[in-house]
């Protein structure tokens, strides 16, 4: 029987730490401010945005959602959020994933200032954690190392194998754990014979989008699995793992919900506290 990985639990550490960080950066006179970007009314992505804009609030981050109708012509969303680039008061900006398919999301990214990417979505800071020079990680990369490291579970040594290969979560996590020392494996749509590859796993990363890729074949015993899948199955969420087969060989694995997701929203408030206390000291610097 694996140990199940608190994510609720894990995320809500954070989420204390970051409380005192930011009452003690209120002193000063700094408000850490994150602008959420959503457009359409697509119901997913609105009840992402409420958890964010209500973690936002327990840790005491000054969150605005800007709603832009799903017809928005592309030129009008890069003005907005030029305008958010040259806002002071703004420390933190994210455009909510998925666009409509009218927009192009490439360009609309580069249009988020570097140093107010909070997703870490940018071409110059996927440059700068590419390069070893990270500024931050994407929310949910960052979350999986919160939670293998706040469980004691080593990284540098292990084969990590990671399922998936997006710009949100498959490569900035393979990165990550290269940049960790792990011996990464990364496989994707078109890899022959997957499961030849995760049973090779210590650390098993499912972030494909397909609910029961993984079942108990797939892992080796003992293996620390992480489940970044979100997939609405029958009205309930579900993970790309079959957790209750696959928890009986695992050593660790994380469910769904309450696994990575609540450290998605707990790293997003870490990164735009992170960016907040960059944009004092550089301002601190040029006095
Ligand atoms: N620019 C951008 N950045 C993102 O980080 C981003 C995005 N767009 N678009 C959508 C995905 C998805 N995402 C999640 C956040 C929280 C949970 C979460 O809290 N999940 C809970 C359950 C939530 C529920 O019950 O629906 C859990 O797993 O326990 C899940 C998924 C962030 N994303």
């Amino acid at each position: 029987m694996a140990r199940i990985l608190d994510g609720k639990a894990i995320a809500k550490q954070v989420k204390d730490e970051l409380r005192q960080r930011v009452s003690q950066l209120r002193e000063t006179g700094l408000v850490p401010k994150l602008v959420v970007v959503l457009v359409g009314d697509d119901a997913a992505s609105a009840s992402y945005v409420r958890s964010k804009s209500r973690a936002a609030q327990d840790v005491g981050i000054d969150a605005e959602v800007i709603q832009m109708p799903a017809n928005i012509a592309e030129d009008e969303l890069i003005r907005a959020l030029e305008r958010l680039n040259e806002d002071n008061t703004v420390h933190a900006v994210l455009v909510q994933l998925p666009l409509p398919a009218h927009l192009d999301t490439d360009r609309i990214l580069m249009h988020v200032h570097p140093a107010k990417d909070v997703d870490g979505f940018h071409p110059v800071n996927i440059g700068r954690y590419a390069t070893g020079t990270p500024l931050l990680w994407p929310c949910t990369t960052a979350g999986i190392l919160e939670i293998l490291e706040r469980s004691e579970i080593p990284i540098a040594g292990r084969t990590a194998v990671i399922v998936g290969r997006s710009r949100i979560v498959g490569w900035p996590t393979a990165q990550l754990l290269l940049a960790h020392n792990a011996t990464v494996i990364q496989c994707h749509r078109q890899t022959v014979n997957l499961r030849e590859y995760t049973r090779q796993a210590d650390i098993l990363v499912a972030a494909a989008g397909q609910p029961s890729l993984i079942g108990p074949d797939d892992v080796k015993v003992g293996a620390t699995v992480i489940d970044v899948g979100i997939n609405r199955v029958g009205g309930h969420l579900v993970g790309d793992v079959d957790f209750a087969a696959v928890e009986e060989k695992a050593g660790a694995i994380t469910p769904v919900p309450g696994g990575v997701g609540p450290l998605t929203v707990a790293m997003l408030m870490k990164n735009t506290v992170h960016l907040a206390e960059i944009h004092q000291r550089e301002k601190e610097g040029f006095r």
